[in-house]
């Protein structure tokens, strides 16, 4: 008998997936038209002796988890539970916290999937390399360039018995180009490490304590564990741990970047796994190119052409002469006749109006470097901003275009492009606007032609107060060039 868990972290991470993670729970997010978890639901659904999935994360049980779980339990015919971790208890702490659920029924083994990974997730093999030797812990690992190497935890390895002799998480220098996948098959005995790092935390707060030390500031708390550092790190060359590499298909999904380039990658797997899913060209139909996923509920008129690697989401309404290429179109979101949108992400309940261009710029990994990966950096390096594929955020307003959106200054909603001089009453009314959220500070912004542009977070045709998340102080750096790639959005006419 088996058993999965799936690390499904809380609302403070996902930092980088912003403003994508206000509006839905990141393991939730669509990639290739159905939940991001949900690849791992049905990777590990396909594992024989599977019995019990368990998502473990800080997020509040809300509605859309709730529903995700049910629709998974019967799609799956699989208990699948969520286990609510009273605070952020690291990627390990979890797992010791709800042991005993884990290991209820007597699981021989049991599997640990970081929730944001894309995967071919090659648990049979893994299983099959575990039931040979019945290590306590074995570890999936592929390999990255030197560079983006340190981006992830590294594995020295004996390449005969592929015992992990080193382990060390985001090396600052160079030690080894194989990479902990974040995708592992745990035997119950790994548990007892997990239970002396916890005793030895514990001891540790005790201490501080004593000294009259502010523990927080000291240490993390005894229910924390660091699975890479406290428990692989330290048990490294003691012939306990051991890595099993993989060719396939991987990456992290980090940002919104690497969700579009997850997609790409799902789509295509598709064509094994659920060839259902992927749209077919039929008469009268719209054109499709390469992989596509369109959901049932979506409306596309017969003359759009989309693909290759698009996915639409359930209502989506795609007009007359639409172009889509490489993209994600959110539930609800509109593209009126004509729209071109390439390398983006088009927000729920967005409208993106008649004859407009959204248009990213693409930046996957190097394709002359078989061992690239996705770079997952911050938008901006050095005061400059980093190719990157475009988003529109939420439309707060539902899916309503500036066209007919109400009349006064700074009443756009969020994620809508106007392509033509709108009806409403404002300065910024006569060129075509652009409305989303600063991709650093959350503010809400509108970025229009010429000087009006620059400097608009949260002033000029801001949202009304409270209308959106409520942050902190903004952190963006200063304008010295467009945060959005206006250049490539429609001109307005000079008449
Ligand atoms: N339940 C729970 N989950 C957590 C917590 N903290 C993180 N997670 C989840 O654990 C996973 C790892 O998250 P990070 O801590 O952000 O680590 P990382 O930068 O993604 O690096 C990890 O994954 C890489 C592969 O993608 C590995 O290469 C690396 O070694 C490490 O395991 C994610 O799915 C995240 O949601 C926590 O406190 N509680």
């Amino acid at each position: 008998m088996l058993k999965a868990v799936i690390l499904i972290g809380g609302p403070q991470k996902g930092t980088r997936f912003r403003p994508l993670s206000f509006e839905v729970p990141k393991p939730l997010f669509p990639v290739a038209g159905v939940p991001m978890i949900q690849h791992h639901i049905e990777a590990c659904a396909q594992v024989p002796g599977m019995q019990e999935i368990l998502l473990i994360g800080f997020y509040q049980p809300d509605e859309p988890l709730t529903q995700f779980l049910e629709a998974a339990q019967q799609e799956f015919n699989l208990p699948v539970r969520y286990l609510q971790e009273f605070a952020p208890l690291g990627t390990g702490g979890g797992l010791y916290h709800f042991r005993d659920q884990i290991l209820a029924g007597g699981p021989e083994a049991f599997f640990v999937l970081n929730a944001d990974v894309c995967s071919d997730f090659p648990l049979n093999a893994m299983l099959d390399a575990h039931r040979c030797e019945r290590h306590p812990f074995l570890l999936l690992g592929t390999t990255a360039n030197r560079t983006q190497s340190l981006n992830y935890g590294c594995i020295v390895e004996n390449p005969q018995t592929h015992e992990v002799l080193h382990y060390v998480e985001k090396p600052s220098t160079f030690i080894s180009d194989i990479i902990n996948c974040g995708i592992y098959l745990f035997s119950p005995e790994a548990l007892k490490p997990l239970r002396d790092v916890f005793q030895r935390n514990q001891q540790d707060g005790q201490f501080c304590l004593a000294l009259g030390e502010d523990s927080p500031g000291l240490w993390p708390g005894a229910g924390t564990i660091r699975l890479e550092q406290d428990v692989f790190s330290a048990l490294a060359g003691q012939g306990q741990i051991y890595v099993h590499l993989t060719d396939g298909i991987w990456s992290q999904i980090k940002s919104a970047g690497s969700a579009l380039y997850a997609s790409r990658l799902y789509l295509s797997r598709y064509q094994v796994t659920h060839p259902e899913r992927l749209a077919k060209h039929t008469p009268g139909g719209p054109r499709i190119r390469g992989n596509v996923y369109i959901h049932p509920t979506a409306k596309v008129a017969p003359s759009a052409v989309l693909g290759p690697n698009v996915s639409i989401g359930k209502g989506v309404t795609v007009g007359e002469g639409v172009r889509l290429r490489e993209s994600i179109v959110l539930h609800g979101a509109t593209l009126q006749e004509h729209t071109c949108v390439l390398h983006s992400i088009v927000g729920w309940g967005s409208t993106v109006g008649r004859w407009a261009r959204v248009e990213g710029t693409p930046n996957d990994p190097n394709p002359n470097d078989p061992r690239a990966r996705m770079d997952s950096e911050s938008l901006f390096k050095d005061g400059k901003l980093r190719p990157a594929i475009t988003i529109l955020g939420m439309s707060s307003w539902g899916a309503q275009g500036c066209e007919s959106s109400p009349a006064g200054e700074g009443q756009w909603p969020v994620g809508s492009v106007c392509s033509s001089v709108c009806a409403c009453d404002s300065s910024f009314s006569k060129v075509p606007a652009l409305v989303t959220k600063c991709l650093l500070c959350a503010r809400f912004c509108v970025s229009h032609w010429g000087q009006k542009a620059r400097g608009a977070y949260g002033q000029e045709g801001s949202l009304p107060a409270g209308s959106g998340p409520q942050l902190p102080a903004p952190v963006c750096p200063p304008m010295t060039s467009p945060w959005y790639p206006l250049s490539r959005l429609p001109r307005p006419d000079p008449c």
